[in-house]
């Protein structure tokens, strides 16, 4: 996941392979839940790793539920048959609405004495229909707050459940699926019936309701769709098993990709045109967008038609969550996109007809919007601006926009706070740049060179850190290569050139985290030493050897960008690379900060030697025939002798900024 402050795209230029898909966040939270009222144990497949789950999964703790969590699988042993809690118990649902209003419903029909709190925003989310409903039926609910919105606190129930309970069907049809989780819990002596009071919305989230309470052994009898009676005696039974189909929402943003990137096409795993969920009909939209697609079990594969896709006006009452890409596909077609019946997006996690229409614009698109539609203009290709995404906590918001990166103009694109993809697919942006590509020289890359122990290693991976981008350690490569060539017997002398370059075009190295590891064998602390960098120094004199780590050092350049360290990154490696930085310190200096870092790590060291040695170092490295330490000509130089690490980092922060201007960030 980026966690970073921003995320800046660079302009894409097409895109192919597979994507496997997390499961979904709705059908993740209803199993937990349905898996918690049972009696006995439910192994969940493919559970979707999220803030959303992560929620459920605390509350379901909190209630005395059994939870073991190994990767994506979870096993929970439930309640069914066993005492509820007695103790009042206050709950954190933070901004997850697919926990907090099944587990109200649950909890208020079960009764006790419950807090249930979130996020700000939690706060600002309507969940007044369906306390009037509880209520309705006997549940005691009170406001902590504001008069139809969490906090709520909820106690002892005296249920009356004789009469249908009436249900407002035109407002989210999560409140109709909490009910339909919940009353099963009540219905020893009789049957319980729901009556949806105007046009039922969101359908297809009721069917998935619907498909897995069946699951659970709840055989809701469902009459139109105005009535549901969930008979006397129903009893959750665990299906021992379950798998957790993948978001179908999260498949429209690849589905889109593969309709607007060019490419030999993309493969989504994890759903199919079969799905329980409804979202997946988004298929049928980008279709008549252009997309071509074809579907198995599990599966679907996409590729670009018409091009450029066609605008349409669509009623997205169907798929209220996907049609969101719809808005993003619009700025590719060929003329106006209007997304109709699209009420529902004014009360999700952010009001996302003003956020898409808002950030739309900063791209330069020409949007029109109503109380429940929104319409977008195609965008030219010689209109698009560079934008700086705001993403209102809403991971929707920040998916779609990164399909933006795909434009014409091959401006890059900023996605603000990429994190809040978190909610429902935290890997959402690994997942498009395993699939993305563009060309080299769209693919940023930041090169720190100076001497040694002038902290190259420091500043470039906490610059790599703050942006998102990935780290090469070039000196590390001269390390493991002269490693690698005494433990083969070699010389690091130019007699063993040859034999040396052979081994280093073929060098099995792998970085993970901190350590280096060849040959699959940890060689970080060997290649660390004194010993190490001044053998790296002498392998790296010998042109040949230089020259076969070439290609290895351009395969670190990958999406989004890469800070790399070293010697020559400005001057050979990446001679295009848009920032240079030529950091230096004085010897004095470097050579005080390599005698901490040694102590520090349990080294035995000598300041004078040290110093020695650097200067040795520097020596051989600046006067090399080939590649020798110097400032690249654009390079900007920064003598941090007297910075402290954070002073150096802002300011190569402040360097890159000026070259990478977005529209103002809001
Ligand atoms: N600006 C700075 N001020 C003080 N110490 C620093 C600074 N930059 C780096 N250091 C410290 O100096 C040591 C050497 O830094 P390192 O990044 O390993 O250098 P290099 O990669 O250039 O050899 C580290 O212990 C690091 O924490
Ligand atoms: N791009 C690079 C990186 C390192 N090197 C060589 O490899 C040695 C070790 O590099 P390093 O970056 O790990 O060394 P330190 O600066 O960390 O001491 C340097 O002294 C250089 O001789 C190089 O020639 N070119």
């Amino acid at each position: 996941m980026f966690s970073t402050a921003f995320l800046d795209l660079p302009a894409l230029q097409g895109a192919s392979g597979t994507v496997t898909l997390p499961g979904s966040k709705s059908i993740s939270n209803r199993v937990l839940l349905l898996s918690a009222l049972c009696q006995g144990t439910t192994v969940v497949h493919d559970l979707l790793d999220s803030d959303d789950t992560r929620v459920m999964l605390a509350a379901l703790r909190q209630l005395g539920c059994g939870v073991e969590v190994a990767g994506t699988t979870v096993t929970i042993t439930g309640l069914g048959g066993r005492a509820w809690p007695t103790e009042a118990i206050e709950f954190f649902m933070g901004n997850a609405g697919t926990a907090m209003r099944p587990l109200t419903a649950a909890l208020a029909v079960q009764g006790g004495d419950f807090t249930l709190k979130g996020v700000p925003r939690m706060h600002e989310r309507p969940i007044g229909d369906l306390v009037d409903a509880l209520r309705e039926l006997g549940c005691a609910i009170d406001y902590l707050g504001n008069d139809g919105y969490p906090p709520l606190r909820v106690r002892q129930p005296s249920l009356q459940l004789d009469k249908p309970i009436p249900v407002r069907g035109d407002v989210s049809s999560q409140f109709l699926t909490a009910l339909l989780m919940a009353l099963p819990l009540a219905t020893q002596d009789r049957a319980i019936t729901i009556e949806v009071v105007g046009e039922l919305i969101s359908k297809p989230y009721i069917e998935i309701t619907l498909n897995l309470l069946a699951r659970y052994g709840i055989a809701v009898e469902r009459q139109g769709w105005e009535r549901f009676v969930i008979p006397e005696g129903s009893r959750y039974q665990s299906p021992g098993t379950i798998h957790v189909e993948a978001d179908a929402s999260s498949a429209s943003y690849f589905i889109a990709l593969g309709a607007i990137a060019e490419g030999k096409g993309i493969r989504i795993q994890g759903v199919g045109a079969d799905s329980i969920q409804g979202d997946i009909r988004f298929m049928d939209a980008a279709e008549q967008m252009g997309a071509k697609i074809t579907s198995g079990p599990n599966w679907l594969e996409i590729q670009r038609g018409a091009w450029p896709l066609k605008g349409i006006t669509l009623d997205c009452n169907h798929i209220p969550d996907a049609a969101m890409t719809l808005a993003v596909m619009a700025l590719y077609a060929d003329g106006p996109t209007t997304l109709r019946n699209i009420a529902s997006w004014r009360v999700k996690e952010t009001d996302r007809i003003a956020a898409m229409a808002n950030e739309s614009r900063k791209l330069g698109a020409t949007v029109e919007e109503g109380p429940d539609w929104i319409t977008i203009h195609a965008l030219p290709a010689g209109q698009w601006k560079r934008a700086s995404i705001h993403t209102y906590d809403d991971h929707r918001v920040a998916m779609c926009f990164s399909l933006a990166a795909f434009n014409a103009a091959q401006v890059p694109v900023r996605i603000e706070d990429p994190k809040c993809v978190a909610k429902t697919f935290p890997d959402y942006f690994e997942a498009l740049f395993s699939v993305a590509h563009t060309a080299a020289q769209n693919i940023p890359v930041i090169c720190i060179d100076g001497p040694t122990a002038s902290g190259k290693g420091t500043l470039a991976s906490r610059v790599a850190a703050a942006l998102g981008y990935h780290y090469l350690d070039s000196g590390a490569l001269y390390r493991v290569t002269a490693h690698a060539a005494l433990q083969a017997g070699l010389t690091l002398e130019a007699i063993d050139e040859a034999a040396i370059a052979k081994l280093a075009r073929s060098l099995p190295v792998r970085f993970e985290g901190d350590q280096v590891l060849l040959d699959g064998v940890d060689v970080t602390d060997a290649i660390r030493s004194e010993q190490g960098g001044m053998n790296a120094s002498k392998v790296s004199v010998l042109p040949a050897v230089r020259d076969a780590l070439v290609d290895l050092q351009h395969s670190f350049q990958r999406l989004p960008g890469l800070l790399a360290d070293g010697r020559d990154m400005g001057t050979v490696i990446f001679p295009e690379a848009p920032l240079k930085v030529f950091l230096t310190a004085s010897a004095a200096k470097r050579a005080e900060r390599r005698h901490k870092q040694l102590i520090s790590k349990g080294f035995s060291a000598n300041i004078d030697a040290l110093r020695a040695d650097l200067e040795a170092r520097d020596a051989r490295d600046m006067s090399r025939s080939v590649a020798p330490l110097k400032p690249a000509q654009d390079a900007l130089q920064l003598d941090n002798s007297s910075l402290t690490i954070e002073a150096s980092v802002e300011q190569v922060m402040v360097w890159w900024q000026s070259r990478q201007v977005f529209g103002s960030p809001t």
